[in-house]
């Protein structure tokens, strides 16, 4: 998409008009320019809420995903492989033990007669290790397949020298096997649930011994948030509490796009505590490798944080006490905010909530079968007229949490209004040495020191959209000023995201594929950045929505772009041309305005 700058767009002038981002006039497309090009490119499929821009405002509707992404981007052909699969071994020039048995191709000839060209001169798995693993399936194949027999070129050199594996927490498929047959132990989770069933019972006899009150134990512990009764934060081991989370910028966990190598761009712009992906306990029980994937660490990230999600203690304990064991991890944050429904209605995410009860079972379970810090990260409350964070807080404290998070909206809410700071605030003074972290619309230098600064608001700030809009923003808060990036450097910094999605899903079509789907998943958001030079008043603003705008050069222009045809455009500039009957609807919502 090209959108060329009309000769009346000048004759607009910005208004401060509220939910409206200001663009300087010279940028303004008029409203006769845009409904022209509207008009011309209405057949493309666009993303959520582009439609809703055009007709004058967002349309009412739900939060949370898109339910009606057509195969939910799981369908065939969505990756550029021919019909028939090469047998890995075979791939690399090695001999197959299944041979005619194998289930994949071994004909190296027809392989390469229907797979589509090289997608660039050179492999960044050959670069990096001296070898690329997918060999004749590698989309970048030429660049380490000698010519006259398709044989593998191996630098030994190189292999010598890389002795770090890429990425930390590559759980072996061993692991995964014992859990399927349920051989794996979890005696501090037993130990815990053992001393649980002591107080259990220990309550039981005070019960009998003290005067009916009308209620029962569990009826009092289930609404009450008083400490009474609640052992105190006793079971510290020693090690733990080792990190300084007060002062440090803070990446949100964020499903889907906040994989690792978007962690990692963040990394490179100076952000300090990372966190994985929301991991269900459950399925990591289970040992889905796709969940255990999750967990992988980059090397850069020096503070590094697992995120857990579950609806029972005992279940969030077994899957912390693994991947404690298994991993490297410096937190285990478990997540009390998530509003998906799926989450929601089998009572775990935001609706654990409702129950500090559960609540006091899961972080003490957590702290008490890892030796590492136990964080919380929580949402104001479920529903606006009951909000419960100010006194869950101190309760997490005194269950052991080393650090709290507050997203400072209810459930109900999701992402409409603007985060509540000044409840956030009455958190952070609830709390008596825990650092409490508050999130929610930030993301901007000037908005990040406002909270953690003199207003002293909170003891950190979590970003979590602000970094998906602009990654760049953590370089911002350090240095304190505004950065107007360029579009050069912007697409600079989705090829550093193509380059470490390829060393992370893999060069192969299938991991190319993946790059590409996640690098769009991740423009749903990019294309939100309304560049400094462009706006009449700094800094962007959350919520504030910009009219139609040119950029500064066409490039820029088409970063702007809502419509996904754009985005794939934008895409290929990186990573090379698009297969054919390829399609993608964005999985967030929360990428739109509310
Ligand atoms: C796409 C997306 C995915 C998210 N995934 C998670 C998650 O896995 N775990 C979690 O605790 N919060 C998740 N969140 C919530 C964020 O961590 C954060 O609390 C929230 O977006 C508010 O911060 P913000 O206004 O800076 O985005 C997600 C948010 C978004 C937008």
């Amino acid at each position: 998409m090209t959108i060329a700058t009309t000769s009346d767009a000048a004759a607009s002038t910005p208004k401060a008009e509220k939910g409206v981002a200001p663009i300087k006039a010279e940028y303004l497309i008029s409203r006769t320019a845009e409904s022209v090009l509207h008009t011309e490119e209405n057949k493309e499929t666009s993303a959520a809420d582009s439609t809703d821009r055009k007709q004058g405002g967002p349309a009412k509707r739900q939060g949370g995903q898109h339910q009606n992404r057509k195969n939910k981007n799981k369908g065939k052909p969505t990756y550029d492989e021919p019909g028939t699969k090469l047998c890995g071994k075979i791939a690399q020039g090695e001999t197959c033990p299944f041979d005619d048995k194998c289930s994949y191709s071994h004909d190296v000839a027809k392989y390469l007669a229907e797979k589509e060209p090289d997608l660039g001169p050179s492999c960044v798995n050959f670069d990096i290790y001296g070898h690329c693993r997918f060999g004749l399936r590698c989309r970048y194949a030429d660049a380490h397949t000698r010519p006259e027999d398709h044989s593998q070129i191996v630098d030994e050199a190189k292999v010598k020298t890389v002795s770090q594996r890429y990425a930390l927490n590559e759980v072996g498929r061993d692991l995964q096997i014992r859990l399927r047959k349920k051989e794996v132990r979890f005696p501090r989770t037993d130990e815990f649930t053992e001393m649980l069933k002591q107080e259990a019972a220990s309550d039981a006899d005070a019960a009998d011994a003290a005067p009916p009150t009308g209620e029962s134990p569990d009826e009092i512990s289930d609404c009450d948030f008083s400490l009474k009764g609640q052992p105190q934060a006793k079971r510290h081991r020693a090690g733990r509490g080792h990190i300084d989370f007060r002062g440090k910028t803070y990446l949100a966990p964020l499903t889907t796009v906040g994989n690792l190598p978007f962690r990692r761009i963040c990394k490179g712009f100076g952000v300090d505590i990372t966190c994985s992906e929301m991991a269900i306990a459950s399925n990591l029980l289970q040992g889905q490798q796709s969940e255990w994937a999750l967990l992988k660490r980059h090397p850069s990230e020096d503070v590094f944080g697992v995120q857990l999600a579950g609806n029972r203690a005992d279940v969030v304990a077994r899957a912390a006490e693994l991947v404690a064991r298994e991993c490297a991890v410096d937190f285990v944050d478990l997540n009390m905010g998530c509003p998906i429904d799926m989450a929601f209605n089998n009572g775990g995410g935001s609706a654990l909530l409702a129950q500090p009860r559960k609540i006091g079972h899961m972080v003490r379970g957590l702290v008490h079968v890892t030796d590492c810090d136990v964080t919380a990260k929580i949402r104001t409350g479920v529903r606006a007229d009951a909000l419960v964070a100010r006194e869950l807080v101190p309760q997490l404290e005194g269950w052991g949490a080393a650090a709290v998070t507050v997203h400072g909206r209810t459930r109900q809410q999701r992402y409409t209004k603007l985060a509540d700071w000044t409840y956030i605030a009455q958190c952070r003074q609830a709390a008596q040495r825990v650092p409490v972290f508050g999130g929610g619309d930030v993301m901007s230098w000037e908005e990040y020191w406002e909270h953690v600064g003199d207003a002293q608001q909170s003891d950190g700030v979590m970003i979590g959209r602000g970094a998906l809009i602009k990654p760049w923003v953590f370089r911002e808060i350090s240095e304190r000023r505004v950065w107007d990036i360029s579009a050069t450097e912007r697409l600079d910094v989705l090829r550093d995201f193509a380059r470490f999605g390829l060393e992370h899903w893999g060069t192969d079509p299938q991991g190319v594929s993946n790059t590409r789907r996640y690098l769009l998943e991740w423009q749903s958001f990019l294309h939100r950045y309304v560049p400094a030079g462009i706006l009449e008043v700094l800094p962007q603003r959350m919520n504030d929505r910009p009219p139609a705008f040119v950029g500064r050069n066409d490039l820029e222009t088409l970063m702007a772009s809502d419509k996904v045809k754009d985005w794939v455009k934008l895409v290929e500039m990186v990573l090379g041309p698009t297969p054919e009957n390829f399609t993608f609807v964005p999985k967030h919502k929360s990428n739109s305005y509310e």
